[in-house]
């Protein structure tokens, strides 16, 4: 299968999957065969496997960091290793269309007076209050006349949760056709979400759901009654305009989610518009979005007309409470011997070691292990699903050291860990250091505060420079550390 596209594959895991039939609300919706079927597709968002081969380590990003997949992919993973709420102390900021209406914020579900089947729905989750951002989304999307709303706030932060809740309080259970679209960048992100909307409507029988994916053939000419569709923006194109399978002006509510991978993805962002076109204009249009890049808002701002806006900034992290240290070495194997001199003389209880290519990590996750250390390798070969389970088993404590290119773990954070070390240091494309993934690596949030140990590894004067410049950005000195020198050594962690 093709991976350098990622809409290719998409089309291609899609067509494979006819035995995906229209899946329905359930009192068990793990019975409906959805997990099974993300498992089947998932080695679709791989990197591309031949860059790291050829490119010299440590110089330059390779092209597997520029596949548009990764951001789906990474997504997706996010989804999968999530069990929790990711709480910020940060406001949220708000740019309301009309700045003379009241803005109203819940600090409970019952002020939002849901339907009792819903508010059930929402405890069974175990949610007991709104989060952050949905204190604030909700009240909006609930309110009539439905407002418009473009939301951004970083993953797991309570966004799907909340464009659902909306979703399942517009509906008409006495409707039997479409009457909330939900658009989502890929075939695994659409079926995440449609459990959420199993799980928050399990009280809710009368509502039923649709998976727009192409797998999913209907009879032709047939019309659909379940009253939301969610899908892929190609499928539901075709659904609403060339099957007309739904009928778009009978529309109340579209929603685009994940608007930030969607537009990284060929084609999606035209097909996208084209279904908003056909709408109609009092139906209430939701944008979600992690990041806000200038792309993302310009697309936003044609999908969603006289939009409420809500950003909620990112936790910032610092590396104020990071001891930084730099150990120099002529090759990787004097790396690998000063990393086991490391552990010879000091007890980590876990550890993240960076590697810029597969190829190395993969060489380092042997050697130790061969030291009789239970490693943990993330690699890019590996499916989304099995990356997921070996973060769990990291996270879980049944591997005390987790060996990971960057690529895949970007954007992981395993709060547990208090060691950080960068076999290879972070640099970008052009071999520039790269200070936003070093400062992410290592950096730790305000409230999680607690200190942290980084070790550098450097290998030649280029990595040398590298690692000037990243103190030199930060304005933090970073310590040579003498790893021949076991009493130094333990002393960095006193
Ligand atoms: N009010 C809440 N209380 C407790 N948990 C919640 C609440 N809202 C959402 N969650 C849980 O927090 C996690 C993240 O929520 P959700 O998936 O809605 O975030 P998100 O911002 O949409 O993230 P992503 O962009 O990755 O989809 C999920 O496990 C969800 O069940």
């Amino acid at each position: 299968m093709a991976t350098d596209s990622w809409a290719l594959a998409v089309d291609e895991q899609e067509a494979a999957a006819e035995s995906i039939g229209t899946l329905q609300i359930k009192d068990t919706p793990e019975e409906n065969g959805t997990t099974a079927s993300i498992a089947s597709i998932a080695n679709t968002t791989e990197e591309s496997s031949t860059a790291a081969k050829t490119e010299p380590e440590a110089t330059a990003k390779t092209k597997e960091d520029d596949e548009p997949d990764d951001k789906a992919a990474q997504s997706l993973l996010n989804k999968l290793i999530r069990s929790n709420l990711v709480n910020t102390t940060n406001q949220v900021e708000v740019l309301q269309r009309d700045p003379n209406s009241p803005l109203y914020s819940v600090k409970s579900f019952e002020e939002l007076r849901l339907k009792p089947q819903l508010l059930q729905g929402v405890y069974a989750l175990g949610f007991n209050r709104p989060s952050k951002i949905q204190e604030t989304a909700l009240p909006m999307m609930l309110a009539e006349p439905p407002q418009n709303l473009i939301a951004q706030s970083q993953s797991g932060t309570g966004k799907t949760a909340a464009f659902v809740l909306a979703m399942l309080s517009h509906v008409d259970p006495n409707g039997k056709f479409p009457q909330c679209l939900c658009v989502s960048p890929t075939y695994e992100l659409a079926l995440q979400t449609g459990k959420v909307i199993e799980q928050m409507g399990k009280h809710y029988p009368e509502v039923q759901l649709v998976y727009a994916i192409r797998g999913n053939k209907l009879q032709r000419g047939m019309k659909l009654q379940e009253q939301i569709v969610i899908g892929t923006p190609g499928t539901m194109l075709d659904w609403c305009l060339k099957f007309k399978f739904i009928d778009p002006k009978k529309i109340k509510v579209f929603v685009l989610d994940e608007a930030d991978v969607m537009i990284a993805t060929q084609g999606h962002q035209d097909q996208s518009i084209r279904i908003q076109r056909a709408l109609p204009k009092n139906c209430q249009m939701l944008l979600f979005s992690a990041t806000f890049e200038e792309s993302v808002w310009n697309f936003a701002k044609r999908i969603v007309p006289d939009p409420n806006i809500i950003k909620l900034k990112r936790e910032e992290e610092t590396l104020d409470t990071i001891k930084q240290y730099y150990v120099q070495c002529n090759s990787k194997e004097e790396k690998f011997q000063a990393l086991c001199n490391i552990y010879g003389a000091i007890t980590i209880a876990q550890a993240m070691i960076f590697c810029h290519t597969r190829r190395t990590a993969g060489w380092l996750a042997g050697e130790l292990s061969r030291e009789g250390h239970q490693v943990a390798l993330l690699s890019g070969e590996m499916q989304v699903e099995q990356r997921a389970a070996v973060i769990d088993r990291f996270r879980e404590g049944k591997e005390k050291v987790l060996v990971t290119t960057n690529v895949c773990a970007r954007g992981i954070d395993v709060e547990q860990v208090s060691v950080v070390i960068n076999f290879d240091l972070p640099v970008d494309k052009d071999g520039s250091p790269d200070n936003e993934t070093y400062l992410h690596r290592i950096g730790r949030t305000g409230r999680f505060g607690k200190r942290g140990l980084a070790i550098n590894m450097v290998d030649s004067k280029f990595s040398m420079n590298v690692l000037h410049r990243i103190q030199e950005h930060f304005n933090k000195k970073i310590e040579k550390l003498d790893t021949d020198d076991l009493d130094e050594i333990e002393k960095i962690s006193s």
